[in-house]
């Protein structure tokens, strides 16, 4: 049986487009975003010509698993969603692709065959349920259940950044101007108030020592009273940093995500906050509130959950669709995530319209989402689509159109194709070091903790 109602639903060709897309130069802890970053677009075309569109991460090392992935799933039907990770399991991982090898620098821990699946079998999935949705003209959401809320919140991302890339460094302008320091950030947060209507902000630290980076919370707090406020360093600082910071900034902060690497030491600064706000001496000789912790770092698989969640080191997750694996086990962890009353909320890294159609179907599924979600698309200029996705008052209008609700542009993607097959395999792979080095030939990416 091949059909669905009158359709059929055979995968009968798999288009895989790796582009390379504009990027901002971001500072994180571990350098600065290259002037281009690569992304796979994923296009699944059905025997009735219906087209679904899926996006994920354009590395080579992702290339390589999607390029015999895409070959194996032609003839089969593009609802049978679990078959998706049977036939990744059938997908061949380059030994040196994984050991002793970190997954994104690091900040995700180990790398493994199954992280490296999972990361591509996302978007193979959100393609294949755009494909079923437009065959039976039902939204995505209406495929995972159901919408629960008809607009998504999203929460504004700061980051230090440079006006420009490196000198000599090719590149698009971006209108965004500097921001290296607290008057910075804070006209950066007007600007992402004005131009999307945010009300949280997430700022993106571990870039600068941490008085300086708590200073410029602080400007946004003074700047915006009473509106939600995280930092994320990406794990760059000690537990004694982590829970310095968490003590100067206990009255503004909604959550302080990843101040330290690895769930062991998460665990114990969650475990000291918590003894602090229960007046529990913590060591320090301080009083804390009980900040809650974020991660989108120690919790990253299903395999983490269990060890993070007994040991009490994470009180939100960031799901990613991108690296669990798609919509349906981002429904899944939350669904865990519920049972043990640990909050979902959902991370971002650098993405196009989409993942953000994507994101925005799943998470209107998700019951009890009390933090706006994080998004990179306000720092993409460009896009593969004919129509951008509108934040309007910080949040995204779940669409009810079938499929994501979106529409390929072609011409855009042939595009930013063009720009990834003149490349020379530099910009390839993201890679935030090597783009740092460009700027200081001396950067090496910082051993943790660094504060
Ligand atoms: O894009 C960046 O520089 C971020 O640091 C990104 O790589 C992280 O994955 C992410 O945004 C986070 O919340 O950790
Ligand atoms: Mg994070």
């Amino acid at each position: 049986m091949t059909a669905a109602g009158t359709r059929d639903l055979t995968i009968t060709e798999v288009r895989l487009t790796p582009i390379l897309v504009a990027d901002p130069p971001l500072l994180n802890t571990q350098g600065v975003h290259q002037p281009y970053t690569p992304r796979l677009i994923v296009e699944v075309v059905l025997a009735d010509g219906t087209t679904g569109v899926g996006e994920t991460y354009g590395d080579t090392k992702y290339l390589e698993l999607a390029r015999p992935f895409a070959e194996l799933l032609v003839g089969r039907q593009a609802h049978d969603l679990n078959g998706l990770f049977t036939v990744a399991d059938e997908v061949a991982v380059d030994r040196s692709r994984v050991v002793d090898q970190v997954d994104v620098g690091g900040l995700r821990g180990v790398q493994t065959a199954d992280k490296l699946r999972l990361s591509v079998v996302s978007g193979f999935e959100v393609a294949c349920l755009d494909a079923y949705g437009k065959a039976l003209g039902l939204p995505v959401h209406a495929l995972l259940g159901g919408k629960v809320r008809d607009a998504v919140e999203y929460s504004a991302y700061l980051f230090y950044k440079w006006a420009d890339h490196p000198e000599g460094v090719k590149s698009e302008k971006d209108d965004w101007g500097a921001a290296v320091d607290p008057a910075g950030v804070v006209e950066q947060a007007r600007r992402f108030t004005e131009r999307y209507g945010f009300t949280s902000f997430k700022l993106k630290g571990g870039v600068f020592p941490p008085e300086e980076e708590i200073a410029a919370v602080r400007a946004l707090a003074e700047a915006f009273p009473g509106h939600p406020l995280r930092l994320d360093p990406n794990g760059a600082w000690s537990v004694e940093t982590s829970l310095k910071v968490a003590d100067a900034l206990a009255d503004v902060l909604e959550y302080l995500e990843d101040p330290a690497l690895g769930t062991a030491a998460m665990a114990e600064v969650a475990a000291r906050l918590k003894g602090a706000a229960r007046g529990v001496s913590d060591g320090g000789g301080g009083r804390r509130a009980g900040v809650p912790l974020a991660t989108n770092m120690c919790v990253t698989t299903f395999a983490e959950i269990k060890e993070a969640f007994t040991k009490d080191a994470v009180q939100v997750v960031l799901c990613d669709h991108h690296y669990w694996g798609g919509l349906r086990n981002t429904r899944e962890l939350a669904a865990i995530c519920r049972a043990f009353g640990v909050d979902v909320s959902m991370h971002s890294n650098t993405h196009l319209g989409i993942s953000l159609a994507a994101m925005t179907h799943v998470a209107s599924t998700v019951p009890g989402l009390h933090h706006a979600c994080d998004s990179h698309y306000p720092w993409q200029s460009e896009d593969v689509l004919t129509e951008r996705i509108a934040f309007e008052g910080g949040r995204v209008r779940v669409s009810d159109a079938p499929g994501l609700g979106v529409e390929l542009d072609r011409d855009k993607l042939a595009l930013l194709h063009r720009r990834w097959l003149d490349d020379d395999g530099t910009l390839r792979e993201r890679d935030d070091a090597a783009a740092m080095r460009v700027a200081d030939p001396d950067w090496v990416t910082p051993a943790v903790p660094r504060w």
